[in-house]
């Protein structure tokens, strides 16, 4: 059989995956602002793909290349309208092909159909792990031939982007010796990929510092110009790095296109030496919430790529990209020592304290930078607050809050702010904002002028139940235990209404609480409640009423153990009346009982919630409006 009939029998035609299949059709189809992308990307998997090689060869000697010898090669033929992007890595065997470049779907292939739905710009396609079918925003064929490391056969893969792609035997004497080979027949509006200044352009300005060599031929013309030499950007003095360098080099390692809002460079030198190159991200990753909640930082050993799998910051920094470097681990580090290891530790430990307060410093020199930060990713560092104890007080100063009082308060400020007498730092939990400040639980503070902090990210019930308190002041939930605002001067006076007296509103708290029975552990008079007559607060012990309501959509309505306190507004007209009736006893205070439940319910409605008995709920009040009526 000749060479052309076996690889016809080996050649496979496949469907991409159909999450695939939508995001490519949607790529060639729209118009695109910037598909300069796609060389970052292709450029990106050349340099992942030499990295892995150098650190397989750790393991492999047989894999072991020299120092120096790895390189990216871009070939452009302007006649032919073809762009070439080669590179000795790695390599890709038969069903690597296969399995990376259409049949398997990565969480981040939806992601970003999705996010291209809602109108994102294609040019994020790297953030979501997708960017090697950015190559069909700029051709109409792609070609890979693809030789593993190590192996003998070659493959090849093509497609047109349309649906599907074959895969067969490539020539091996016409294949790379090791490693991938790119090829990209241009759209015509496209043939501008395939000149030099454009190339260099791109190269230049979002794949400079890629730390492997690239290099530019021209077919018919350059013979080889090197556009970037593949230095560790990361081990050069900070004076000597531009901050195009930086941006680049963040494009790179980030996968992203945004600015970083933090960049954070230096040199650790002491008991454990290594260089650290990191940035934060002025905007989201998609899979900021993701339950793994995966570093991505790089590791290196004396310039080695070795894995991106190391936990070396806590969760709560996992948005934080770039490149740590260490001097003094061995480059053959296991899968087990990343585990567990007194260097990784110490480089851990000192990274994130000095991310921390670089983060506090910026939070003071340049507010709209921290804001960006903060809007992004506030949500994760508080997880900190909750999970590291030990870092709780460098969090402190870094958190900033929505407040009754404003935006972006710190806890400094809302310090700084008290008013007389107040003791304690008042937090209100919520599902949102907007809930939150229409809970009646806040009015008492906000007669008094007293600032609340609005705390609506999940996390947030959490940390606030273990944190101890800031600067001396504990924490306080006003939806909790007896509020100790009596002591506070109101801003304003109140509205004057006949309160009733605190005999009369003592008699109706034990008459409602004998008709309540269990559905309310106590009822008292409240100092928190200005114009509505009732509210429901937790007892002093038990969880905060928001984290009960989050705990029971997680677990079920069992969930919700502690019987709440009803707290009565002793100025409203209707528990004045209610008192008086109370007082009177007899006749007059049956109307107390029937009215009862409707408090109870009006004030888990007020929450936000329905009535514990919907049913019981409606029966009275109808009877109460009937009874106006009549
Ligand atoms: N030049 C290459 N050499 C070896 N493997 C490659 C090469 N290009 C792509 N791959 C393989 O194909 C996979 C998919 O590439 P793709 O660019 O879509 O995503 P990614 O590289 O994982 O993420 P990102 O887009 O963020 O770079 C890669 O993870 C890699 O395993």
């Amino acid at each position: 059989m000749s060479e052309t009939a076996a690889s016809e029998t080996k050649r496979e035609t496949r469907p991409f995956e159909a999450e695939v299949s939508r995001l490519l059709a949607m790529m060639v189809h729209s118009v695109y602002s910037n598909r300069d992308v796609f060389l970052r990307e292709l450029v990106s998997n050349a340099a992942d793909a030499c990295e892995k090689l150098r650190q397989k060869a750790l393991s492999d000697p047989a894999l072991a290349v020299e120092s120096g010898s790895l390189a990216i090669t871009i070939t452009a033929d302007p006649a032919a309208r073809r762009l070439t992007i080669a590179d000795n890595g790695i390599g890709m065997d038969h069903d690597e092909l296969v399995d990376n470049l259409g049949t398997i779907a990565r969480s981040g292939t939806r992601a970003f159909v999705e996010s291209l739905e809602e109108g994102a710009d294609s040019n994020l396609i790297g953030r979501f792990g997708v960017g090697f079918y950015s190559a069909f925003m700029v051709a109409g064929r792609v070609e890979v031939v693809s030789r593993k490391a190590g192996a003998a056969e070659a493959w090849r893969w093509t497609s047109d982007g349309k649906g599907s792609f074959a895969v067969e035997p490539a020539d091996p004497a016409a294949a790379p010796e090791r490693g991938t080979r790119v090829v990209l027949d241009l759209l015509d509006d496209a043939e501008d990929y395939a000149t030099e200044a454009t190339i260099e352009r791109i190269v230049t300005a979002h794949s400079a510092h890629v730390p492997v060599p690239i290099a530019l031929v021209l077919e018919g013309g350059l013979a080889e110009k090197t556009l970037t030499d593949g230095g560790a950007l990361w081990r050069k003095a900070k004076s000597a790095v531009t901050p195009e360098e930086y941006r680049a080099f963040y494009g790179h390692v980030g996968h992203a296109f945004d600015e970083p809002a933090l960049t954070l460079h230096y040199r650790a030198e002491g008991r454990t030496e290594y260089s650290v190159l990191l940035f934060v991200p002025s905007e989201k990753p998609f899979d900021l919430f993701d339950p793994e909640r995966r570093n991505r930082i790089k590791l290196y050993v004396r310039r080695v790529f070795v894995t991106e799998d190391a936990a070396i910051l806590p969760p709560f920094l996992r948005f934080v990209r770039g490149v740590i470097d260490s001097e003094d681990l061995p480059l053959n580090i296991s899968r087990e020592m990343l585990q567990k290891n007194a260097v990784l530790d110490l480089i851990g430990k000192g990274v994130t304290n000095r991310l921390l307060s670089e983060l506090a410093k910026l939070a003071e020199s340049d507010k709209p930078a921290f804001e960006k930060i903060w809007t992004a990713f506030g949500p994760v560092l508080k997880e900190g607050l909750y999970e590291d104890p030990e870092r709780r007080d460098a969090l402190f100063e870094i958190v900033r809050f929505r407040t009754t009082k404003g935006t972006m308060r710190s806890l400094k400020d809302y310090v700084a702010d008290l008013r007389p007498n107040q003791t304690e730092i008042y937090y209100a939990l919520g599902a949102d904002e907007k809930t939150i400040l229409a809970s009646p639980q806040l009015e008492g503070c906000r007669a008094r002028g007293v600032e609340v902090l609005l705390l609506a990210d999940p996390v947030d019930a959490f940390w606030v139940r273990t944190a101890l308190g800031y600067d001396g002041k504990p924490f306080r939930s006003v939806t909790q235990g007896s509020a100790a605002l009596d002591a506070i001067p109101r801003a304003e006076e109140a509205a004057s209404t006949e309160a009733a007296s605190d005999a009369a509103v003592a008699t109706l708290g034990a008459r409602l609480k004998q008709v309540l029975g269990d559905a309310v552990s106590e009822v008292r008079p409240s100092t928190r409640l200005v114009d509505s007559p009732v509210c429901l607060v937790a007892p002093e012990f038990g969880p905060d009423r928001h984290l009960e309501r989050l705990l029971a959509g997680r677990e079920g309505p069992e969930a919700r153990k502690a019987a709440p306190v009803l707290e009565l507004n002793p100025g409203h007209p209707i528990v004045a009346a209610l008192a008086a009736r109370a007082a009177q006893g007899g006749e007059a205070a049956a109307k107390v009982d029937e009215t009862a439940p409707v408090l109870l319910g009006l004030a888990h409605v007020l929450e936000g919630d329905l009535p514990q008995d919907p049913a019981g709920f409606g029966k009275a009040l109808s009877r109460l409006i009937a009874d106006a009526l009549a």
